[in-house]
C-alpha cells in the first residue's frame, strides 16, 4: 500500500495495451511521458494538485519496446513540483534511452544545472495551465530560461489556447528553442481555419524557434471515437488540427505517448492504438520519419542525429 491516497475519479494507465498495427520507423522517440514515483520511493510534491497512481520507469520502458520505440523524453510531471528525482532516476536507468525536461525554480544552482545536464535533462518546463500549477512571476520564468539557454536547452511551455494572446509576449521573448505541448491545446470543436487555431499557426510561422507537440488527441477530442476495442479511427476531429500543423512545420514537430496520461476524467486510452493514430496526422514515411525519429534527435540526441 502506497502512502499517498489517489484523487478521487483518477483513471489508472491502460493495462495490457494492444500491439500497433502502425510500425513505427526505427530509432523512433516518444518525446513526451511521465513517470509518477512510485510515491513509495519518489514522494509527491506537498504543492501538487492532483495525486496520481504510481507509474514506474520500469512500466514506462516496457511500454517503450512494446510499442515499438527506442527512446523517450520524460517530462517532469506536475505531481512532482521541481523535485526532479523520480524523473532523473528514470533517464540515469535508461542507460542513454531517455533524455528529460525539468522543472527547476530560480534558486536551483549552478551545480545542480550541471547535475541536470549529466542525467540527460535538455530543457525545463514553464506551465501555464491554472488546473495543475502556481502562478510563477515571468520575470523568475525568464530569468531561469538565460540560464539554462547557456547550456543548450530548450523551453517546453504548456498553456491553454484561449492564454496565448496573454502570454505570446513573453513566449516571443524566450532566448531558447520553444515546445509547445499538446499543440497549445486547441479547442477542436471550433474550426481549424478559425482565427483561435489560427493564431497558434501564426506564432509558429512567424517565429522560427517554436515548435509543438502534436500529442493527446485523447485529451483535446470532443467527439471521439475513443482509443479503445480495437478503435482504428480514433479522435477524428483532432485529425486536422495536428495534420495542419506537422504539414506546415515538418522539421518542427514531435509525437509522445503522454502515457501515464495524467488527469483524464472520461477513459483511459489504449496506448497500442495511440501509435495508430500516428499515420492520420503524418501520412507520408517523410513525415512519419521527421517527426518520430529526425526531429527529437535533433533536439535531445543532436551529438548522434
Ligand atoms: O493536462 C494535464 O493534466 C497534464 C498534466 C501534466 C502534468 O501534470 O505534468 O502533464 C501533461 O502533459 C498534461
Amino acid at each position: 500500500m502506497s502512502a499517498f491516497e489517489k484523487t478521487p475519479g483518477w483513471l489508472d494507465w491502460y493495462a495490457g495495451p494492444s500491439k500497433p498495427k502502425f510500425q513505427v520507423p526505427a530509432g523512433a522517440v516518444d518525446a513526451h511521458c511521465h513517470v509518477f514515483g512510485p510515491g513509495d520511493e519518489f514522494p509527491f510534491a506537498p504543492e501538487r494538485k492532483y495525486t496520481p497512481c504510481d507509474a514506474s520507469k520500469q512500466q514506462l520502458f516496457a511500454l517503450r519496446d512494446h510499442l515499438g520505440f527506442a527512446r523517450n523524453v520524460i517530462v517532469q510531471a506536475t505531481c512532482h513540483g521541481s523535485d526532479n528525482r523520480a524523473m532523473v532516476d528514470a533517464c540515469k536507468a535508461a542507460g542513454g534511452k531517455a533524455r528529460g525536461v525539468a522543472t527547476v525554480r530560480r534558486s536551483v544552482t549552478d551545480e545542480e544545472l550541471q547535475e541536470l545536464h549529466a542525467a540527460g535533462v535538455r530543457g525545463v518546463r514553464f506551465n501555464f495551465v491554472k488546473r495543475l500549477v502556481d502562478f510563477t512571476p515571468k520575470d523568475e520564468l525568464m530569468e531561469i530560461a538565460g540560464r539554462i539557454a547557456k547550456l543548450g536547452w530548450h523551453v517546453v511551455i504548456y498553456f491553454e489556447a484561449v492564454d496565448l494572446p496573454e502570454l505570446w509576449d513573453f513566449f516571443t521573448s524566450l532566448p531558447t528553442t520553444v515546445v509547445v505541448d499538446h499543440m497549445g491545446r486547441p479547442d477542436v470543436s471550433k474550426p481549424v481555419d478559425g482565427p483561435e487555431f489560427e493564431l497558434f499557426l501564426k506564432f509558429m510561422r512567424e517565429h522560427q524557434n517554436v515548435w509543438s507537440k502534436v500529442s493527446c488527441p485523447e485529451r483535446l477530442s470532443v467527439t471521439g471515437p475513443k482509443a479503445l476495442d480495437g478503435e482504428q479511427n480514433a479522435y477524428r476531429d483532432v485529425v486536422p488540427f495536428a495534420r495542419r500543423v506537422v504539414e506546415e512545420f515538418p522539421d518542427r514537430v514531435l509525437w509522445g505517448t503522454d502515457w501515464p496520461h495524467p488527469n483524464l476524467k472520461d477513459h483511459m486510452p489504449d496506448d497500442g492504438l495511440l501509435v495508430d493514430f500516428i499515420p492520420h496526422i503524418a501520412p507520408t514515411a517523410e513525415l512519419q520519419k521527421k517527426l518520430l525519429v529526425d526531429n527529437p534527435m535533433r533536439l535531445y540526441w543532436p551529438e548522434e542525429a
